[in-house]
């Protein structure tokens, strides 16, 4: 599925495919090394223009050939330039050889690399090719640039992060800078990689679009390029029903606080009429805090049957502070042909036959969106969650695909990911978004979303990205009550 191309993501695998592409088209690949070489050197002296010397560490692959591509170029530009390369730089084959010929200097080894002040430091040792912990020689270079606190640009990516999962193997760079080339990839965006690449600069090398294009996934950036024609679904000037009935199941007289900030958040995001569901033990303390949101009593499996019987309701919220583990279980099943978002105490109500719950809803277009933190998300896919070869975005497409649910994986980098293979990674959420009642809200939101009928991911995604800017217009020390205020329509 092609994505667009600012907003798509490529992982280390495709990459070497379009390489491999783009050289079978007959692009020049050392001119691509030289253009990503050249890109580095420009951002170098952009950004440090009172550097009092460049020193580029150079690895044994084609990253390190983009650093002596680099190291020349700086030195053409007048700059003072060390270079330490990691092994032996007679070593080096095809690109990376001839462009450390290009250079011409004779290199000192890592190893006698000494920081100082006024260094700048080119990280040209790993990119997309790290395969294992970076090794010792490597890593006490990495603590000593980091215990003089010297600014790094990183090329490609800060070496021993890893390109598809954002992990570090071993221990990396933390970058000031980050130049990577054609498109991000989910190590730029999966924590902690996103924060180790500091600001991230994506250069056009010059590989053809056709090229990225055949090898580019279903794996995208957050944003509404995703949603875009569906945002008509919220127009504010059609009737209430139109705009979508969504309703949210309460817990217990003591714990209804969370299903309101869910009803809360869905009113605001957009759906034309919420109604809370409550246990008759908790009608009173609901009805106390309601106006806008309208109360109706279910007590049960039977009365939740008949109710079902308006087929106006649209999308349900299950789980936030519901509390009873066995009811949960009981209306979940019940409403496998309606619209759900499963969220908290839902989620974990099938931990011990999460089957159950992803037969119910096998049938038909993708309908239920669940919404698990990492302690939720290992509940319901224990094998998943052991697995360490994969990446967050891995883990959300393998349990996406197992449950038959949309899967919106919770955390600073939540990822949405759909049974079709679709994904994405969010990015636009503020640090305080970590809230109580934060995820109350998130699961209000896409159920007016989904309440209006817009399909599953879209629902997820828009939702997870209101959330977001929400969170960061509320600002730092936000409660859910201000979060769910500060909720802006969804832009077209
Ligand atoms: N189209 C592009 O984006 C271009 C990218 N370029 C640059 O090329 C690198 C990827 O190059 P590659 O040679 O595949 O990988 P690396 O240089 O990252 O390293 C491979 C090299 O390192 C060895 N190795 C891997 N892990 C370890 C380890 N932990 N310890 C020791 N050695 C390790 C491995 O065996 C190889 O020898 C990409 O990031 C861009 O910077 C090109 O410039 C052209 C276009
Ligand atoms: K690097």
């Amino acid at each position: 599925m092609p994505v667009d191309r600012d907003d798509s993501i490529i992982t280390p695998a495709e990459m070497s495919a379009i390489d491999r592409d783009a050289a079978l088209s007959g692009i020049d690949s050392f001119r691509l090394m030289t253009s990503a070489g050249t890109a580095v050197s420009a951002a170098a002296l952009r950004l440090y223009p009172q550097a009092l010397r460049f020193v580029v560490l150079c690895g044994p692959g084609n990253n390190g050939g983009d650093g002596y591509i680099a190291a020349a170029a700086l030195h053409a530009s007048g700059a003072q330039v060390a270079v330490h390369a990691l092994g032996d730089p007679a070593h080096l084959k095809g690109d990376a050889a001839r462009a450390c010929a290009g250079w011409g200097h004779a290199g000192e080894p890592l190893a006698k690399y000494r920081p100082r002040p006024g260094d700048i430091v080119i990280d040209a040792l790993f990119g997309a090719g790290l395969s294992r912990a970076v090794p010792d020689e490597v890593a006490a270079v990495m603590r000593a640039v980091g215990s003089e606190q010297l600014p790094v640009i990183a090329v490609d990516l800060p070496s021993g992060v890893d390109g598809r999962t954002g992990q570090v193997l071993g221990e990396s760079f933390h970058a000031s800078h980050t130049v990577t080339f054609m498109a991000r990839k989910p190590g730029h965006l999966l924590l902690p990689g996103r924060t180790l690449c500091g600001s991230l600069e994506v250069f056009d090398i010059g590989i053809p679009q056709r090229i990225l294009a055949a090898h580019t996934s279903g794996l995208s950036e957050n944003g509404p390029h995703l949603w875009a024609g569906q945002a008509h679904a919220l127009d504010p000037s059609a009737h209430k029903f139109k705009r979508g009935h969504l309703a949210v199941f309460s817990g217990g007289p003591l714990a209804t606080g969370a299903a309101r900030l869910s009803a809360a958040a869905g009113l605001k995001a957009g759906a034309g009429l919420v109604t809370l569901a409550s246990a008759s033990a908790a009608l009173d303390a609901n009805a106390a805090h309601l106006t806008a949101v309208m109360l109706k009593e279910i007590g049960d499996a039977g009365a939740l049957a008949r109710w079902l019987a308006d087929k106006r309701i649209g999308a349900f919220v299950l789980g936030p502070g519901f509390g009873d583990l066995e009811t949960a279980r009981q209306y979940a099943l019940l409403l496998n042909d309606r619209a759900l978002v499963l969220d908290a105490d839902g989620i974990t109500a099938f931990k011990d036959d999460p089957s159950l719950l992803f037969e119910a809803y096998a049938q038909g277009e993708t309908h239920l969106v669940m919404t698990p933190h990492d302690g939720e998300f290992a509940r319901l896919f224990p094998d998943i969650d052991a697995d360490p070869t994969l990446s967050k975005v891995d883990r959300a497409i393998a349990a996406a695909k197992r449950s038959h649910a949309v899967i919106v994986y919770k955390g600073a980098d939540t990822v949405i990911a759909s049974p079709d293979g679709r994904a994405a990674i969010n990015t636009n959420a503020p640090p305080w978004l970590a809230t109580a009642g934060s995820g109350d809200t998130l699961a209000g939101i896409i159920g007016a979303h989904l309440a209006q009928g817009m399909p599953a991911f879209e629902a997820a995604a828009a939702g997870v990205w209101r959330h977001g800017r929400a969170g960061a217009k509320a600002g730092e020390g936000l409660t859910a009550e201000d979060l769910a205020a500060a909720i802006e329509p969804l832009p077209a």
